[in-house]
This record gives structure tokens, C-alpha cells and sequence, in this order.
């Protein structure tokens, strides 16, 4: 198979890593179908973050390649295809939340009118369209997830990363979040990579790779690991490859 075949957003190969003398990413190939929801799942430290980032040209490889919409990273001009979602959020205290969203899409070559849709549509998918004329240093931890997530969807990027993008979000959000998602891939053919350690939303992803110390250890749809591990759920599946193997 090859990548114009099969329209492989994301190429990762043979991508390795090191801080000093930890190997945080080791020997890490990963191909990523346009289209689809891919997930990354795996322990706290298990590298996740470092690749991820290197997908948004945050972070660069030792060894190998990382090639994103065909394109060799780290490469500015693929900015405003990719929305990106950080751990921790990068947001001016100082500035309501409509001013944090109007930076940046001003970053983004949006119309005055498509970037005001855009906000509108933003804000609204999670649920903070009430809330714009604070200032963000009131908002609480939830709240500043959920306007990092709609300042990730805010240039409408073909290709959206988000890690761990429901931590500290209720349920009730955590859903419609999930739905839209899942519409964004169905409606618009967007590809969505997430980080996460809940497995009812790894689940929901088409493909998963689970990361540990640096690895991929095992990778396939959600179906595929459990009949592959002999188990009924994913958590089974995260124990069995995180215990058992190397
Ligand atoms: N800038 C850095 N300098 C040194 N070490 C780092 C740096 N960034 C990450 N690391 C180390 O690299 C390893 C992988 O970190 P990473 O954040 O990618 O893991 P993760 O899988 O995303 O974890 P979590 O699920 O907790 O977010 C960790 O051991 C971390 O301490």
C-alpha cells in the first residue's frame, strides 16, 4: 500500500527520540488514514505528548521522518491545517474569552464574517457561547479546556490533535464533544487524532495505537486488540500489553 493510495494524512517512520539520555520515542511508525479517528493511548510518560507535538511541527525527531498532508514536518505552511490542542492550555488570562477566540483567528487567513461564524460555531460546541465576555482568568480548569478545544477548531483545519481533550470536562459536555467529533470525521472527512486514558472514548476511534515507554507496542481497531488479547474490553487490553510485554 502506499500513502497516495490509501490518503494517508500522517506518516511517521522509524521516528526516534531522546532528552539527554532517556529515549522517549524509539524506532515509532505510524500511518494515519485521512478521514478517521486515530487514537493514542498508553501510561503517563509513555511519550505520547513528544509525538503528538512533533506532528504539529512543535517538536522535532532525532532519527526518521514525520510527514503530515505529505509534507515533511516541521513545516510552517501547514499551520492552518492543523488545529492543535495542548495538555495545557495556552490562553491569555488577561482577555475575555471572544477576545482569546478573535486572536486567534486572526492568526489564520479567515474573512471577517467566516471568522465570526467560526467563533460563533466554536463556542457554541462547547457550550461556552454564554460565557465569552469573561475574562479567562475566571474561568475554572474546565472551562479553559473547553475554549483551548474551540481554539483548536477555529481555522477549520483538515487535520485536528487533541491531547487529551475531556480531561476535566463533564460527561454531559464529554458527549456532545464526542458526537461532534464523530460528525466532523463522518460530514467533513476531517482526521482526528486524540490522546487519552478513558477507554469508553477509545472506543469511539477507528484506530488505536497503544504507546508504552517509547513504543508502539500493538495498534488496530478497537475490535481487532480485544480479539487479538482474547479480552472483552480495552482496559483489559491496556493491562495485558502494558504487563506483559518488553
Ligand atoms: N522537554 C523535555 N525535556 C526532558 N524530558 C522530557 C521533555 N518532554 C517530555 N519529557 C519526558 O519524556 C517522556 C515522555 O513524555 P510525554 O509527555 O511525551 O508522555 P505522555 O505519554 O504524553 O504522558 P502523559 O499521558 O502523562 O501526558 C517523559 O518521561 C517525560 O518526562
Amino acid at each position: 500500500m502506499t500513502a497516495e493510495r490509501t490518503e494517508l494524512s500522517v506518516v511517521v517512520e522509524r521516528v526516534g527520540k531522546r532528552y539527554g539520555d532517556k529515549v522517549v520515542l524509539n524506532e515509532v511508525d505510524l500511518a494515519i488514514e485521512s478521514g478517521t479517528i486515530y487514537g493514542l493511548i498508553g501510561p503517563s510518560g509513555a511519550g505520547k505528548t513528544t509525538l503528538v507535538k512533533m506532528l504539529v511541527g512543535m517538536e522535532t525527531a532525532d532519527t526518521g521522518a514525520v510527514k503530515v498532508l505529505g509534507r515533511r514536518m516541521p513545516n510552517l505552511s501547514l499551520l492552518q491545517e492543523i488545529g492543535y490542542m495542548a495538555q495545557s492550555d495556552a490562553l491569555y488570562n488577561e482577555l475575555t474569552g471572544e477576545e482569546n477566540l478573535q486572536f486567534f483567528a486572526s492568526l489564520f487567513k479567515l474573512r471577517k464574517n467566516e471568522q465570526k461564524e467560526r467563533i460563533g460555531y466554536a463556542a457554541g460546541l462547547v457550550n461556552l457561547a454564554n460565557e465569552l465576555k469573561k475574562k479567562v482568568g475566571a474561568y475554572s480548569g474546565g472551562m479553559k479546556r473547553r475554549l483551548s478545544l474551540a481554539i483548536a477548531l477555529i481555522q477549520n483545519p483538515r487535520l485536528l490533535i487533541l491531547d487529551e481533550p475531556t480531561v476535566g470536562i463533564d460527561p454531559e459536555l464529554r458527549l456532545s464533544i464526542w458526537n461532534e467529533l464523530l460528525r466532523l470525521k463522518r460530514e467533513e472527512g476531517k482526521t482526528i487524532i486524540v490522546t487519552t486514558h478513558v477507554m469508553d472514548e477509545a472506543e469511539r476511534c477507528d484506530e488505536l495505537a497503544m504507546v508504552r515507554e517509547g513504543r508502539i507496542l500493538t495498534r488496530g481497531t478497537p475490535a481487532k486488540l480485544k480479539s487479538d488479547y482474547g479480552v472483552h474490553s480495552l482496559e483489559e487490553v491496556f493491562l495485558h500489553a502494558g504487563g506483559r510485554r518488553q
